[in-house]
């Protein structure tokens, strides 16, 4: 639904996106991840048709989103960063006058009520707070039942209810095989929706993976309570203690699991308020960022499943 071969982007001399390659499958929800800069909203841009490739080949719903941009913004729905609203018109008439822009859209009390903005219908848009702002934004961006979504950061600014909101609107779109890629700086919203995950690194692409895939490459841990360092425990293991706890650092979770389990019974153990942690999308992002500081970015893989 989506194909990006060996995309650039460049702003004269600041090249933006340097030569970045992915697909996304219909159906699928990908996250595009990286610190600020690294070229994800110019990526976004691209895809939805809002400026042209500097050089590269973009493929969306079929189509080139810029010069096939009428027929491709009928499968499209979008949410970039920065949505100009009129202030003057109410939130109802904004979504009514969205509605013309194309076939068969959703009513308009339902995709209201779908984004939780049925009770600011009769507000005018310039007094909408932030967040209000950005579900309307998303209201917009689903009111035309698109087959792909491009949602850049579209829960920056919500309150926690309004984002788990957007999160289950975003699954019930997923489940009813919407192609969704999306940004985010908040990697529990990228560990909740998406099946792959892409993260950027100074305009290219440093790690491409499905979820489980990224998410075995982090370091997790195993745990039991304690009040000391068991001076039995093998010597190659990492451990430490803190806090109560004896803590065991691996990147083989299960293994480690099994051995610190074996270890117990052998010597008729029980592990207290045992604990077996995979590692979290931030620990695997902040572990790679820690890698990209010791050495050049070229030296983080390009599939975490090489490593
Ligand atoms: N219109 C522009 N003119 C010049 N430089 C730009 C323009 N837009 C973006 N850039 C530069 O391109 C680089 C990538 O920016 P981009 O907005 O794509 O990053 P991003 O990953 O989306 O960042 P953020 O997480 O902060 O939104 C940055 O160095 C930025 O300063």
């Amino acid at each position: 639904m989506i194909e990006v071969e060996d995309l650039t982007v460049a702003y004269g001399s600041v090249r933006a996106v340097r030569g970045v390659s992915f697909q996304v499958a219909p159906g699928e929800v990908v996250a595009l991840l990286g610190r600020n800069g690294a070229g994800k909203t110019s990526t976004m841009q691209v895809l939805a048709g809002h400026r042209a490739a500097t050089s590269g080949r973009v493929r969306v719903a079929g189509g080139d989103p810029y010069r096939d941009r009428a027929t491709v913004r009928r499968h499209v729905g979008i949410m970039l960063q920065e949505a100009g609203f009129l202030g003057e018109l109410t939130v109802a008439e904004t979504v009514q006058a969205w509605r013309r822009f194309g076939r068969d859209p959703l009513p308009r009390d339902e995709v209201l009520d779908l984004v939780d903005l049925r009770a600011q219908a009769r507000i005018r848009v310039g007094r909408l707070s932030g967040g209000q702002r950005r579900r309307l934004d998303l209201a917009l961006a689903i009111l035309h039942r698109p087959r792909v979504l491009f949602l850049d950061e579209p829960t920056t600014g919500l309150d926690p209810e309004a984002r788990q909101n957007t999160w289950q609107v975003i699954e019930g779109l997923a489940q009813a095989d919407t192609t969704v890629l999306l940004t985010t700086h908040y990697l529990q919203e990228a560990e909740r929706l998406a099946g792959r995950v892409l993260m950027m690194e100074a305009g290219r692409l440093t790690v491409s993976g499905d979820l489980p895939t990224v998410l075995s490459a982090g370091t997790g841990t195993v745990s039991f309570a304690a009040d000391r360092l068991p001076e039995d425990l093998p010597t190659d293991w990492p451990a430490e203690y803190a806090a109560g706890r004896v803590v065991i650092r691996t990147r083989r979770l299960d293994e480690t699991a099994a051995e610190v389990f074996a270890w117990a019974a052998t010597r008729g153990r029980v592990l207290p308020q045992v604990a077996v942690r995979p590692a979290s999308l931030e620990d695997v992002y902040l572990g790679l960022t820690e890698d990209r500081q010791r050495g050049p970015v070229d030296a983080v893989p390009e599939k975490v499943g090489h490593r």
